[in-house]
């Protein structure tokens, strides 16, 4: 077969042939391979060379033409970087055979090859692609071995097709192969029907990329569909920044900018937002414009909170009884609560929904326990999970929104916590088992870390709460918000409708930590003094130094005893001299370096080895391992080791062992450094956290806050005073657009619905012991 019709004019090629593979991922199908070189186009002389590219399945003796660009790789030197490659079958007879016997076609061996080829001649496989019954009188060919060749023919040729196809449009492999699973064959009719549609039917696909597509065809730059897709476009960015809606406005600006086009007008735009909204595609509402997915999430979270709020507690403690109560558990405890913390307990105590909020080491910790022991006291109920059956399930449910701040919370509080996604039975693709119809069954839930829950999270997990259960909602206002869009919990405070404490009186700070009067220091705008203690230390360095300082720290920390996981690097990006991934490489020679006796495995970006700290990117609900778990890689089983004839690395969490698949290597990467983001709802003994100018876009002052209040033994700062300083006093300007806090106070008639609580100061707990 010549080159395709579609092959790129004037492009570059290689013709050549498949020596050996030297890596291959098979889920992402990306290969680094040599070849013989028979032919080319290019001025290049050598016999063979590198390619690199997402390929299907190269085979050997089969002739490929490659189209790309040459590459200088610093270690490998030059290379092939293939955008798009087609088989080349010469039309001869023996060409032919060897193609179809090839391992490709499984089934069909030199014999039946040969037959086909006589049978159908030089044009026999464009002849199998398009008649389904050309191979029917092949002799001996069995009916199911015709039909799987013709599939796999049709697979084979199609994605070369489209892949050269789209290669005109500067669309790589990669992509190329994500089109083609999605819409086959289809791809190239509906490309040229509508680009756009592909900018919603598959990730990544840019707007630009469709924009670039019309182009060239011709169509219009005011076409309707083209404006639409912009409109969408603009939204779905914005989710990303964090908003739940953009403003008609600023909507519009973003669609013209996006577009570019004098055709178009405020009133074009505005008419097809109006189409938009009038099909479903977007909701527009009091001016403002939403993706549905959106406006439904806040709706239905603050009707569910109504819900929730309108239904009393039935059981009212009078208070003499729980100022006896809590008495006793100061004695237990021996402690005494502070004014704030006792107000905590005795309104959670009375109110149907709660927010307690503050910062480090105000005790939030130490109240939720006192509400809880508290509670069952009041209710005559057993702390212990033993005590109950599948008849009389535990009566309170604590949850966070990671797999870290679960277990911290389990930790903390004694009881057993899990993740939000977990206790709503999510199961990674059509959605959450609770829901209003398959509530939660309990009578108390406690939700920690509650500043990194998003809009949608909140709502399907208010939606599973039942009208009697009473609900505590704790976290840091302080801390940054949730990566999803929306701000979930300082919308709630700010909309002062719901019932909150606040604590601000700090008592780990009584403990002498530097760390804690960092943190408050941070929050109250007050200036923040860097000099050594004995839980604090700042070194100060370059950017150019950092990765050697880290490196230093760290084999400190090492000898002093201290586990890997003990000491945890925070950066708030990954590109740079001291950006996440150099300061990952470096940590991984030191302490994990290459040896002849450990396996390693390699992938795009990186080399895991077994011993290597690793960190899980995304939620994977059927291991049971969530985005920002922390493991270790333990075992490395080559593809010939194991029934399943892949390759497949081990990573032990806290509590279990996962095995990834070449195709799950892209959820995780190391984690000797990782970024302030990730580390939300996770505590380390020790946080080397580097702040340098080149940082200075990310250096925000809830950043740095949530980074310093990860630490709980000992915080090293190092980098550049200026930069710190500069950081901890710049607020993040970027306000998200939420419309929560609005519709709280619409739905709720804006009134704090205070619990009927007495007034606890007329009596003290010391009046009961
Ligand atoms: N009323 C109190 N009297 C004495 N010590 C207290 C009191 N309240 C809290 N503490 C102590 O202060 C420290 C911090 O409290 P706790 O862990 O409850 O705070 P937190 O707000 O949960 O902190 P973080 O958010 O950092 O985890 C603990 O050692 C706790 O025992």
């Amino acid at each position: 077969m010549e080159r395709d019709k579609y092959a790129v004019e004037d492009q570059g090629y290689i013709k050549g042939e498949l020596v050996y593979t030297i890596f291959h991922n098979q889920a992402e199908q990306f290969s680094i391979a040599k070849i013989k070189v028979l032919e080319t186009n290019e001025a290049f002389k050598e016999k063979d060379i590198v390619i690199k590219g997402y390929f299907s399945n190269l085979q050997e003796e089969t002739s490929y033409y490659f189209y790309g660009t040459f590459e200088k790789h610093p270690r490998f030197g030059t290379q092939y970087n293939v955008t798009s490659y087609q088989t080349f079958i010469p039309n001869s007879k023996d060409g032919l055979v060897a193609y179809l016997s090839s391992d490709l076609f499984y089934g069909v061996g030199k014999k039946t090859a040969e037959k086909i080829v006589d049978q159908l001649g030089e044009n026999a496989i464009t002849k199998i692609i398009n008649d389904p019954k050309a191979l029917a009188n092949v002799a001996g060919l069995k009916q199911a071995t015709a039909e799987s060749l013709r599939t796999a023919l049709q697979e084979n040729q199609g994605f070369e097709h489209v892949a050269v196809y789209l290669a005109n449009y500067h669309i790589g492999l990669k992509m190329a192969q994500k089109i083609y699973q999605n819409y086959k064959d289809e791809a190239i009719h509906l490309i040229e029907e509508d680009p756009y549609q592909f900018v919603f039917d598959i990730e990544g696909f840019g707007f630009r990329t469709a924009d670039e597509i019309a182009n060239q065809m011709g169509l219009s730059t005011s076409h309707p569909n083209r404006i639409g897709a912009g409109c969408i476009y603009v939204l779905q960015r914005s989710v990303q920044d964090g908003h739940v809606f953009l403003p008609m406005d600023k909507c519009i600006n973003l669609v013209m900018e996006l577009l570019a086009t004098i055709d178009l007008s405020e009133v074009i735009i505005t008419e097809r937002l109006t189409e938009l909204n009038r099909d479903k595609t977007i909701i527009i509402q009091d001016g403002h414009v939403y993706l549905p997915s959106l406006y439904y999430a806040e709706d239905g979270f603050s009707t569910h909170i109504k819900r929730i709020l309108t239904k009393p507690i039935e059981h009212q403690t009078p208070m003499a009884e729980l100022m006896k109560i809590i008495g006793d558990i100061e004695e237990s405890e021996v402690l005494s609560y502070g004014k704030e913390q006792f107000t905590a307990i005795n309104q959670s105590i009375h109110s149907k929904l709660m927010i307690l909020t503050g910062g480090p080491g105000t005790g939030k910790t130490t109240v939720v326990k006192g509400i809880l022991n508290a509670y069952a006291t009041i209710h005559q109920l057993s702390l212990n999970p033993k005590d109950y059956d599948n008849e009389h399930e535990f009566p309170f449910i604590l949850t966070a929104p990671t797999g870290r701040a679960a277990k911290r919370l389990t930790e903390s509080a004694g009881l057993p916590a899990q993740t939000i996604h977990r206790l709503l039975g999510w199961d990674g693709n059509s959605g959450f088992d609770k829901n209003e119809h398959e509530p939660l069954a309990g009578r108390f839930l406690i939700i920690d870390e509650f500043s990194m829950v998003d809009s949608w999270l909140a709502n399907h997990l208010f939606k599973a709460i039942p009208d009697d259960m009473q609900v505590l909602i704790v976290g840091d206002e302080d801390q940054l918000p949730s990566v999803g869009p929306g701000q979930v919990l300082s919308d709630l405070l700010g909309s002062d409708c719901i019932p909150f404490v606040r604590l601000t009186e700090v008592y780990r700070q009584k403990e002498g930590s530097r760390i804690i009067q960092i943190a408050h220091e941070i929050k109250n705008d007050a200036p923040v003094q860097l000099q050594n203690d004995q839980d604090f230390s700042f070194i100060p360095c370059n950017e150019l130094q950092m990765v050697d300082v880290i490196t230093k720290i760290f084999t400190k920390a090492m000898d002093k005893g201290f586990d890997v996981r003990d000491v945890q690097v925070l950066a708030p990006m990954y590109r740079s001299e001291a950006g996440i991934t150099k300061i990952n490489q470096a940590l991984q020679q030191i302490i994990n370096p290459k040896t002849e006796q450990k396996r390693e495995v390699k992938t795009q970006d990186a080399v895991y080895r077994k011993g290597d700290k690793v960190i899980q990117l995304v939620n994977q609900p059927e291991d049971g391992v969530y985005n920002g778990d922390i493991g270790e890689v333990v075992a490395i089983f080559r593809e010939e080791e194991n029934t399943e004839n892949v390759e497949q690395l081990v990573i032990a969490y806290d509590d279990k062992e996962v095995v990834y698949e070449p195709k799950d290597y892209r959820n995780i990467m190391h984690a000797y450094c990782i970024s302030i983001h990730k580390s939300q709802g996770s505590e380390f003994p020790i946080v080397i956290l580097p702040v340098v100018r080149t940082y200075h876009r990310m250096l925000k002052k809830n950043l740095l806050y949530t980074a310093i209040t990860r630490s709980k033994q000992s915080l090293i700062i190092c980098g550049e005073q200026q930069a710190f300083v500069k950081g901890v006093t710049t607020v993040d300007t970027n306000q998200r657009y939420t419309s929560l806090k609005e519709s709280l106070i619409a739905k709720l008639d804006s009134k704090v619905i205070e619990p009927e609580v007495e007034d606890e100061d007329q009596l003290s707990p010391y009046d009961f012991m």
